[in-house]
Protein backbone atom coordinates (compact mmCIF):
# COMPACT_ATOMS: atom_id res chain seq x y z
CA UNK A 1 0.00 0.00 0.00
CA UNK A 2 1.26 3.49 -0.71
CA UNK A 3 1.14 6.32 1.75
CA UNK A 4 -0.67 8.59 -0.19
CA UNK A 5 -2.31 10.82 2.65
CA UNK A 6 -1.52 13.71 4.81
CA UNK A 7 -2.65 14.37 7.75
CA UNK A 8 -3.09 18.31 8.57
CA UNK A 9 -3.74 19.01 12.45
CA UNK A 10 -4.21 22.91 12.71
CA UNK A 11 -7.02 24.70 14.22
CA UNK A 12 -6.51 27.64 11.33
CA UNK A 13 -9.01 27.03 8.50
CA UNK A 14 -6.76 29.78 6.71
CA UNK A 15 -3.55 27.20 7.46
CA UNK A 16 -5.54 24.05 6.89
CA UNK A 17 -6.93 25.24 3.67
CA UNK A 18 -3.18 26.41 2.67
CA UNK A 19 -1.49 22.90 3.86
CA UNK A 20 -4.02 20.67 1.68
CA UNK A 21 -3.10 22.73 -1.14
CA UNK A 22 0.33 22.31 -1.25
CA UNK A 23 -0.27 18.72 -0.29
CA UNK A 24 -2.57 18.37 -3.33
CA UNK A 25 0.33 20.11 -5.43
CA UNK A 26 2.17 17.37 -4.37
CA UNK A 27 0.07 14.80 -4.98
CA UNK A 28 -1.14 13.80 -1.53
CA UNK A 29 -4.62 13.48 -0.75
CA UNK A 30 -4.81 16.08 2.45
CA UNK A 31 -6.81 14.52 5.21
CA UNK A 32 -7.61 17.57 7.87
CA UNK A 33 -8.30 17.37 11.75
CA UNK A 34 -9.18 20.91 13.49
CA UNK A 35 -8.54 19.75 17.15
CA UNK A 36 -6.87 16.90 18.73
CA UNK A 37 -10.38 15.11 19.34
CA UNK A 38 -10.49 15.16 15.85
CA UNK A 39 -7.79 13.20 14.92
CA UNK A 40 -8.98 9.49 15.49
CA UNK A 41 -11.83 10.24 14.11
CA UNK A 42 -10.23 11.03 10.65
CA UNK A 43 -7.40 8.33 11.10
CA UNK A 44 -8.31 4.97 9.52
CA UNK A 45 -5.18 3.18 8.48
CA UNK A 46 -1.91 5.27 10.31
CA UNK A 47 -0.29 3.08 7.23
CA UNK A 48 -2.07 5.10 4.16
CA UNK A 49 -0.40 8.41 5.49
CA UNK A 50 3.10 9.62 4.06
CA UNK A 51 3.35 12.05 7.11
CA UNK A 52 1.59 14.05 9.22
CA UNK A 53 1.83 17.79 9.73
CA UNK A 54 0.82 18.96 13.36
CA UNK A 55 0.09 22.36 15.16
CA UNK A 56 1.86 22.37 18.26
CA UNK A 57 -0.40 24.82 20.07
CA UNK A 58 -4.24 23.32 19.62
CA UNK A 59 -7.27 24.57 21.75
CA UNK A 60 -7.13 21.17 23.55
CA UNK A 61 -3.79 20.66 23.27
CA UNK A 62 -1.81 23.87 24.11
CA UNK A 63 1.52 21.90 24.53
CA UNK A 64 2.41 19.73 21.93
CA UNK A 65 0.25 16.33 23.22
CA UNK A 66 -1.20 16.26 19.67
CA UNK A 67 2.57 15.79 18.08
CA UNK A 68 2.68 12.62 20.76
CA UNK A 69 -0.25 11.27 20.14
CA UNK A 70 -0.01 11.06 15.90
CA UNK A 71 3.84 9.78 16.49
CA UNK A 72 2.00 7.12 19.14
CA UNK A 73 0.47 6.25 15.58
CA UNK A 74 3.95 5.71 14.06
CA UNK A 75 2.91 8.35 11.32
CA UNK A 76 6.52 10.79 10.76
CA UNK A 77 5.49 14.17 12.32
CA UNK A 78 6.46 17.50 11.06
CA UNK A 79 4.99 20.68 13.56
CA UNK A 80 4.08 23.72 12.49
CA UNK A 81 4.21 26.62 14.89
CA UNK A 82 3.21 29.70 15.49
CA UNK A 83 5.42 31.27 18.52
CA UNK A 84 9.09 29.63 18.69
CA UNK A 85 10.59 30.04 21.79
CA UNK A 86 13.66 28.44 22.34
CA UNK A 87 11.81 25.73 25.29
CA UNK A 88 9.28 25.34 22.99
CA UNK A 89 12.05 24.46 20.02
CA UNK A 90 13.87 22.78 22.52
CA UNK A 91 10.63 20.64 23.62
CA UNK A 92 9.43 19.81 19.54
CA UNK A 93 13.64 18.69 19.19
CA UNK A 94 13.42 16.71 22.07
CA UNK A 95 10.75 14.43 20.38
CA UNK A 96 11.27 12.00 17.08
CA UNK A 97 9.91 14.10 14.70
CA UNK A 98 10.95 15.05 11.27
CA UNK A 99 11.09 18.67 11.82
CA UNK A 100 9.61 21.75 13.18
CA UNK A 101 8.59 24.91 10.89
CA UNK A 102 7.35 28.49 11.83
CA UNK A 103 4.43 29.90 10.55
CA UNK A 104 6.20 32.45 9.67
CA UNK A 105 6.55 33.35 5.71
CA UNK A 106 5.40 32.32 2.18
CA UNK A 107 9.38 30.33 2.41
CA UNK A 108 8.11 28.62 5.25
CA UNK A 109 4.55 27.14 3.37
CA UNK A 110 7.68 26.56 0.53
CA UNK A 111 9.71 24.35 2.48
CA UNK A 112 6.43 22.20 3.40
CA UNK A 113 6.37 21.44 -0.25
CA UNK A 114 9.66 20.59 -0.50
CA UNK A 115 9.73 18.38 2.72
CA UNK A 116 6.51 16.18 1.01
CA UNK A 117 8.10 15.87 -2.22
CA UNK A 118 11.55 14.75 -0.64
CA UNK A 119 9.89 12.23 2.17
CA UNK A 120 7.68 10.57 -0.81
CA UNK A 121 11.28 10.59 -2.76
CA UNK A 122 13.57 9.32 0.37
CA UNK A 123 12.80 6.27 -0.24
CA UNK A 124 15.18 5.39 -2.74
CA UNK A 125 17.56 7.53 -1.83
CA UNK A 126 20.23 5.43 -0.30
CA UNK A 127 22.93 6.59 2.08
CA UNK A 128 25.70 4.54 3.89
CA UNK A 129 26.31 5.15 7.68
CA UNK A 130 30.39 4.08 8.07
CA UNK A 131 31.12 3.53 11.83
CA UNK A 132 32.01 0.83 14.03
CA UNK A 133 30.29 1.95 17.08
CA UNK A 134 26.82 0.52 16.82
CA UNK A 135 25.12 3.67 19.14
CA UNK A 136 26.43 6.04 16.82
CA UNK A 137 25.17 4.15 14.03
CA UNK A 138 21.91 3.56 15.26
CA UNK A 139 21.87 7.49 16.86
CA UNK A 140 22.36 8.45 12.60
CA UNK A 141 20.03 5.52 11.24
CA UNK A 142 17.29 6.66 13.48
CA UNK A 143 17.75 10.53 12.60
CA UNK A 144 17.66 9.20 8.48
CA UNK A 145 14.65 7.01 9.41
CA UNK A 146 12.32 9.50 10.13
CA UNK A 147 12.87 11.24 6.44
CA UNK A 148 12.25 7.84 5.41
CA UNK A 149 15.92 7.52 3.56
CA UNK A 150 17.33 4.11 2.64
CA UNK A 151 19.55 3.64 5.38
CA UNK A 152 22.31 0.81 4.71
CA UNK A 153 25.33 0.38 7.31
CA UNK A 154 29.06 -0.55 7.50
CA UNK A 155 30.95 -1.09 10.52
CA UNK A 156 34.55 -0.30 9.05
CA UNK A 157 36.11 0.86 5.29
CA UNK A 158 36.46 -2.82 3.90
CA UNK A 159 32.50 -3.50 4.34
CA UNK A 160 31.48 -0.34 3.63
CA UNK A 161 33.54 -0.71 -0.40
CA UNK A 162 31.31 -3.93 -0.50
CA UNK A 163 28.53 -2.98 0.18
CA UNK A 164 28.73 0.07 -2.25
CA UNK A 165 29.71 -2.57 -4.92
CA UNK A 166 26.91 -3.77 -4.16
CA UNK A 167 24.90 -0.56 -4.40
CA UNK A 168 26.82 1.45 -6.51
CA UNK A 169 23.69 4.09 -6.85
CA UNK A 170 24.37 4.93 -3.05
CA UNK A 171 24.38 8.95 -2.84
CA UNK A 172 25.77 9.61 0.68
CA UNK A 173 28.09 7.82 2.58
CA UNK A 174 28.52 9.55 6.13
CA UNK A 175 32.10 7.89 7.68
CA UNK A 176 33.97 8.01 10.69
CA UNK A 177 37.52 7.88 10.76
CA UNK A 178 39.11 4.96 13.64
CA UNK A 179 37.27 2.15 12.20
CA UNK A 180 39.72 -1.28 12.26
CA UNK A 181 40.12 -2.88 9.06
CA UNK A 182 40.38 0.54 7.21
CA UNK A 183 39.37 4.26 8.56
CA UNK A 184 37.72 6.64 6.95
CA UNK A 185 40.31 8.44 5.64
CA UNK A 186 41.65 5.40 3.01
CA UNK A 187 38.08 4.42 2.74
CA UNK A 188 37.29 8.00 1.10
CA UNK A 189 40.47 7.85 -0.93
CA UNK A 190 39.10 4.16 -2.30
CA UNK A 191 35.79 5.66 -3.01
CA UNK A 192 36.92 8.28 -5.17
CA UNK A 193 39.05 5.92 -7.46
CA UNK A 194 35.33 4.98 -8.74
CA UNK A 195 33.28 7.27 -7.84
CA UNK A 196 33.62 11.36 -8.40
CA UNK A 197 32.61 14.21 -5.86
CA UNK A 198 29.45 14.71 -7.70
CA UNK A 199 28.61 11.04 -8.53
CA UNK A 200 28.53 10.04 -4.64
CA UNK A 201 28.71 12.75 -1.94
CA UNK A 202 30.98 11.76 1.48
CA UNK A 203 30.38 13.32 4.82
CA UNK A 204 33.61 12.66 7.07
CA UNK A 205 32.77 12.68 11.13
CA UNK A 206 35.23 13.96 12.96
CA UNK A 207 35.85 14.80 16.99
CA UNK A 208 36.08 17.88 18.08
CA UNK A 209 39.47 17.46 19.93
CA UNK A 210 40.87 16.38 16.29
CA UNK A 211 40.48 19.65 14.07
CA UNK A 212 42.84 18.49 11.60
CA UNK A 213 40.98 15.58 10.69
CA UNK A 214 38.20 17.74 9.00
CA UNK A 215 41.11 19.35 6.75
CA UNK A 216 42.30 15.65 6.18
CA UNK A 217 38.90 14.34 5.13
CA UNK A 218 38.56 17.17 2.70
CA UNK A 219 42.23 16.96 0.87
CA UNK A 220 41.51 13.30 0.40
CA UNK A 221 37.93 13.93 -1.56
CA UNK A 222 35.29 13.98 1.07
CA UNK A 223 32.43 16.75 0.27
CA UNK A 224 32.09 17.81 3.79
CA UNK A 225 32.74 17.14 7.42
CA UNK A 226 30.80 17.06 10.58
CA UNK A 227 32.47 17.90 14.12
CA UNK A 228 30.73 15.71 17.02
CA UNK A 229 28.88 16.38 18.90
CA UNK A 230 26.57 17.58 16.13
CA UNK A 231 22.31 18.56 16.93
CA UNK A 232 20.32 16.58 14.92
CA UNK A 233 19.32 19.72 12.72
CA UNK A 234 23.24 20.50 11.79
CA UNK A 235 23.51 16.75 10.61
CA UNK A 236 20.25 16.74 8.27
CA UNK A 237 21.41 20.34 7.15
CA UNK A 238 24.55 18.59 6.02
CA UNK A 239 23.10 15.69 4.51
CA UNK A 240 20.08 17.69 2.46
CA UNK A 241 22.96 20.10 0.96
CA UNK A 242 25.20 17.35 0.03
CA UNK A 243 22.11 15.50 -1.63
CA UNK A 244 20.88 18.57 -3.13
CA UNK A 245 24.74 19.40 -4.71
CA UNK A 246 24.43 15.15 -5.75
CA UNK A 247 20.51 15.69 -7.46
CA UNK A 248 21.57 18.62 -8.96
CA UNK A 249 24.04 17.52 -10.83
CA UNK A 250 22.05 14.51 -11.66
CA UNK A 251 19.79 16.64 -13.43
CA UNK A 252 21.97 18.89 -15.19
CA UNK A 253 23.63 15.70 -16.63
CA UNK A 254 19.93 14.67 -17.56
CA UNK A 255 18.77 17.74 -19.12
CA UNK A 256 22.78 17.79 -21.45
CA UNK A 257 21.89 14.51 -22.15
CA UNK A 258 17.93 14.50 -23.45
CA UNK A 259 15.76 16.37 -25.75
CA UNK A 260 14.01 18.59 -24.10
CA UNK A 261 10.96 18.05 -25.87
CA UNK A 262 10.54 14.34 -26.46
CA UNK A 263 12.86 13.22 -23.38
CA UNK A 264 15.42 10.91 -26.32
CA UNK A 265 18.36 10.93 -26.03
CA UNK A 266 20.06 13.59 -27.94
CA UNK A 267 22.13 13.70 -30.50
CA UNK A 268 24.94 14.47 -28.91
CA UNK A 269 24.67 11.92 -26.25
CA UNK A 270 23.52 9.51 -29.03
CA UNK A 271 27.31 10.00 -30.20
CA UNK A 272 28.86 9.21 -27.06
CA UNK A 273 27.13 6.06 -26.16
CA UNK A 274 26.74 4.21 -29.76
CA UNK A 275 30.47 4.24 -29.90
CA UNK A 276 30.73 2.46 -26.31
CA UNK A 277 28.10 -0.34 -27.41
CA UNK A 278 28.99 -1.11 -30.82
CA UNK A 279 32.45 -1.80 -29.94
CA UNK A 280 31.27 -4.20 -26.80
CA UNK A 281 29.08 -5.86 -29.65
CA UNK A 282 31.51 -6.07 -32.27
CA UNK A 283 34.21 -7.76 -29.96
CA UNK A 284 31.57 -10.43 -29.12
CA UNK A 285 30.70 -10.90 -32.75
CA UNK A 286 27.34 -9.43 -32.69
CA UNK A 287 26.07 -6.74 -35.38
CA UNK A 288 24.54 -3.79 -34.55
CA UNK A 289 22.29 -1.78 -37.24
CA UNK A 290 21.26 2.29 -37.48
CA UNK A 291 17.60 3.48 -38.71
CA UNK A 292 17.36 7.11 -39.45
CA UNK A 293 13.42 7.42 -39.71
CA UNK A 294 11.32 10.94 -40.57
CA UNK A 295 7.77 11.26 -40.16
CA UNK A 296 5.70 12.07 -43.54
CA UNK A 297 4.10 15.20 -44.41
CA UNK A 298 5.29 16.65 -41.21
CA UNK A 299 5.49 20.32 -42.32
CA UNK A 300 1.50 20.17 -43.01
CA UNK A 301 0.82 18.32 -39.47
CA UNK A 302 2.28 22.00 -38.21
CA UNK A 303 0.67 24.07 -40.94
CA UNK A 304 -2.94 21.99 -41.10
CA UNK A 305 -2.96 21.92 -36.91
CA UNK A 306 -0.50 24.34 -35.69
CA UNK A 307 2.98 24.12 -33.96
CA UNK A 308 1.57 23.08 -30.61
CA UNK A 309 -0.30 19.81 -32.28
CA UNK A 310 2.94 18.70 -34.21
CA UNK A 311 4.88 19.27 -30.65
CA UNK A 312 2.22 16.65 -29.57
CA UNK A 313 3.27 14.20 -32.49
CA UNK A 314 6.96 14.55 -32.28
CA UNK A 315 5.85 13.94 -27.78
CA UNK A 316 3.57 10.95 -29.01
CA UNK A 317 6.42 9.31 -31.45
CA UNK A 318 8.83 9.38 -28.94
CA UNK A 319 6.67 7.64 -26.43
CA UNK A 320 5.75 5.07 -29.19
CA UNK A 321 9.70 4.82 -30.06
CA UNK A 322 10.43 4.25 -26.48
CA UNK A 323 7.65 1.22 -25.99
CA UNK A 324 8.51 -0.52 -28.83
CA UNK A 325 12.68 -0.56 -28.19
CA UNK A 326 13.41 -0.68 -24.88
CA UNK A 327 16.14 -2.99 -24.61
CA UNK A 328 19.54 -1.51 -22.72
CA UNK A 329 21.15 -2.50 -25.69
CA UNK A 330 19.05 -0.05 -28.22
CA UNK A 331 19.30 3.93 -28.69
CA UNK A 332 16.33 5.58 -29.60
CA UNK A 333 17.37 9.00 -29.87
CA UNK A 334 16.01 12.42 -31.59
CA UNK A 335 18.46 13.62 -34.02
CA UNK A 336 16.19 16.74 -34.69
CA UNK A 337 13.29 18.52 -36.54
CA UNK A 338 11.14 15.46 -36.96
CA UNK A 339 14.08 13.01 -37.61
CA UNK A 340 14.96 10.35 -35.29
CA UNK A 341 17.26 7.70 -34.99
CA UNK A 342 17.39 4.04 -33.54
CA UNK A 343 20.88 2.42 -32.86
CA UNK A 344 20.09 -1.76 -32.54
CA UNK A 345 23.30 -3.32 -31.14
CA UNK A 346 23.49 -7.64 -30.50
CA UNK A 347 20.73 -7.36 -33.58
CA UNK A 348 21.08 -8.90 -36.88
CA UNK A 349 19.65 -6.31 -39.89
CA UNK A 350 17.12 -8.88 -40.45
CA UNK A 351 15.36 -9.12 -37.22
CA UNK A 352 16.12 -4.95 -36.99
CA UNK A 353 14.33 -4.71 -40.19
CA UNK A 354 11.34 -6.77 -38.89
CA UNK A 355 10.64 -4.95 -35.79
CA UNK A 356 11.04 -1.65 -37.57
CA UNK A 357 8.48 -2.92 -40.31
CA UNK A 358 6.35 -4.09 -37.45
CA UNK A 359 6.45 -0.63 -35.64
CA UNK A 360 5.80 1.60 -39.13
CA UNK A 361 2.75 -0.75 -39.65
CA UNK A 362 1.82 0.41 -35.82
CA UNK A 363 2.49 3.85 -36.61
CA UNK A 364 0.14 3.40 -39.95
CA UNK A 365 -2.59 1.22 -38.10
CA UNK A 366 -3.21 3.47 -34.51
CA UNK A 367 -3.88 7.38 -35.29
CA UNK A 368 -2.68 9.51 -32.95
CA UNK A 369 -4.82 10.92 -30.04
CA UNK A 370 -4.46 14.44 -29.81
CA UNK A 371 -4.50 16.10 -26.20
CA UNK A 372 -8.48 17.62 -27.63
CA UNK A 373 -9.33 13.87 -28.60
CA UNK A 374 -8.80 14.23 -32.28
CA UNK A 375 -7.41 11.31 -33.96
CA UNK A 376 -4.76 12.26 -36.44
CA UNK A 377 -3.06 9.93 -38.92
CA UNK A 378 0.54 10.06 -38.66
CA UNK A 379 3.24 7.74 -40.29
CA UNK A 380 6.98 7.34 -41.14
CA UNK A 381 9.52 6.54 -43.81
CA UNK A 382 12.38 4.55 -42.38
CA UNK A 383 15.76 3.66 -44.22
CA UNK A 384 17.79 0.98 -42.34
CA UNK A 385 21.33 0.16 -43.11
CA UNK A 386 24.07 -2.11 -40.73
CA UNK A 387 27.30 -0.97 -39.40
CA UNK A 388 30.35 -2.58 -40.40
CA UNK A 389 32.08 -4.84 -37.49
CA UNK A 390 35.29 -2.65 -36.89
CA UNK A 391 35.98 -2.08 -33.21
CA UNK A 392 39.05 -0.14 -33.80
CA UNK A 393 36.93 2.13 -35.65
CA UNK A 394 33.32 2.90 -34.30
CA UNK A 395 32.74 6.43 -34.46
CA UNK A 396 33.80 6.14 -38.40
CA UNK A 397 31.62 3.09 -39.25
CA UNK A 398 28.23 4.89 -37.30
CA UNK A 399 28.64 7.65 -39.35
CA UNK A 400 28.92 5.34 -42.45
CA UNK A 401 26.10 3.83 -41.66
CA UNK A 402 24.17 7.02 -41.09
CA UNK A 403 24.82 7.80 -44.06
CA UNK A 404 24.20 4.85 -45.69
CA UNK A 405 20.41 4.79 -43.74
CA UNK A 406 20.31 8.53 -44.73
CA UNK A 407 20.07 7.47 -48.57
CA UNK A 408 17.60 4.63 -48.04
CA UNK A 409 15.56 7.18 -46.30
CA UNK A 410 15.65 9.31 -49.30
CA UNK A 411 14.87 6.74 -51.52
CA UNK A 412 11.73 5.76 -48.90
CA UNK A 413 10.65 8.92 -49.51
CA UNK A 414 11.00 8.96 -52.91
CA UNK A 415 9.20 6.04 -53.23
CA UNK A 416 6.06 7.27 -52.29
CA UNK A 417 6.56 7.16 -48.24
CA UNK A 418 5.55 4.98 -45.38
CA UNK A 419 7.98 3.04 -46.41
CA UNK A 420 11.21 1.14 -44.90
CA UNK A 421 14.23 0.64 -47.33
CA UNK A 422 17.44 -1.02 -46.66
CA UNK A 423 20.73 0.14 -47.69
N1 LIG B 1 6.08 21.36 -34.24
C1 LIG B 1 7.37 21.26 -34.52
N2 LIG B 1 7.78 21.30 -35.80
C2 LIG B 1 9.09 21.16 -36.07
C3 LIG B 1 10.05 20.99 -35.06
N3 LIG B 1 11.27 20.88 -35.65
C4 LIG B 1 11.07 20.98 -36.97
N4 LIG B 1 9.75 21.14 -37.25
C5 LIG B 1 9.09 21.30 -38.54
O1 LIG B 1 9.14 20.07 -39.26
C6 LIG B 1 8.85 20.38 -40.61
C7 LIG B 1 9.68 19.48 -41.52
O2 LIG B 1 9.23 19.67 -42.81
P1 LIG B 1 9.93 19.12 -44.09
O3 LIG B 1 11.41 18.98 -43.83
O4 LIG B 1 9.50 19.98 -45.23
O5 LIG B 1 9.41 17.67 -44.26
P2 LIG B 1 7.95 17.05 -44.26
O6 LIG B 1 6.87 18.05 -44.33
O7 LIG B 1 7.90 16.12 -43.08
O8 LIG B 1 7.95 16.23 -45.58
P3 LIG B 1 8.65 14.85 -45.89
O9 LIG B 1 9.77 14.66 -44.92
O10 LIG B 1 9.17 15.01 -47.31
O11 LIG B 1 7.61 13.80 -45.79
C8 LIG B 1 9.14 21.87 -40.81
O12 LIG B 1 7.93 22.53 -41.03
C9 LIG B 1 9.74 22.29 -39.46
O13 LIG B 1 9.37 23.61 -39.12
C10 LIG B 1 9.59 20.97 -33.70
O14 LIG B 1 10.37 20.83 -32.73
N5 LIG B 1 8.25 21.10 -33.50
Amino acid sequence: MVASKVLIVDDSRAITKLVSSIAQQAGFTPVVASCARDIEHVLDDPTHFLCACVDYNLPDAPNGEAIDFVLGQAIPTFVLTGHLSETIRDTILSKPVIDYVPKETVQSFDYVGRLLVRLRDNRNVKILLVDDAKSSRTFMLALLARHNFNVLEADNGKTALKVIQQHPDIKVVVTDNEMPEMNGINLVSEIRKSYSSDQMAIIGISGTNALSLSARFLKNGANDYLTKPFSHEEFFTRIFRNLEFIENVDKAKYAANHDFLTDLTNRRAFFELAPALAQQAFTQDQSCCIAIMDLDKFKSINDTYGHDTGDEVLVEMAKRLKSHFREQTIITSRFGGEEFCVFFSNVSKDEAAGRLEFFRHHLETFAFELSNGQPLAVTTSIGLSAIKPDSDNTQLVIDQAISQADQALYQAKHQGRNLLVEF
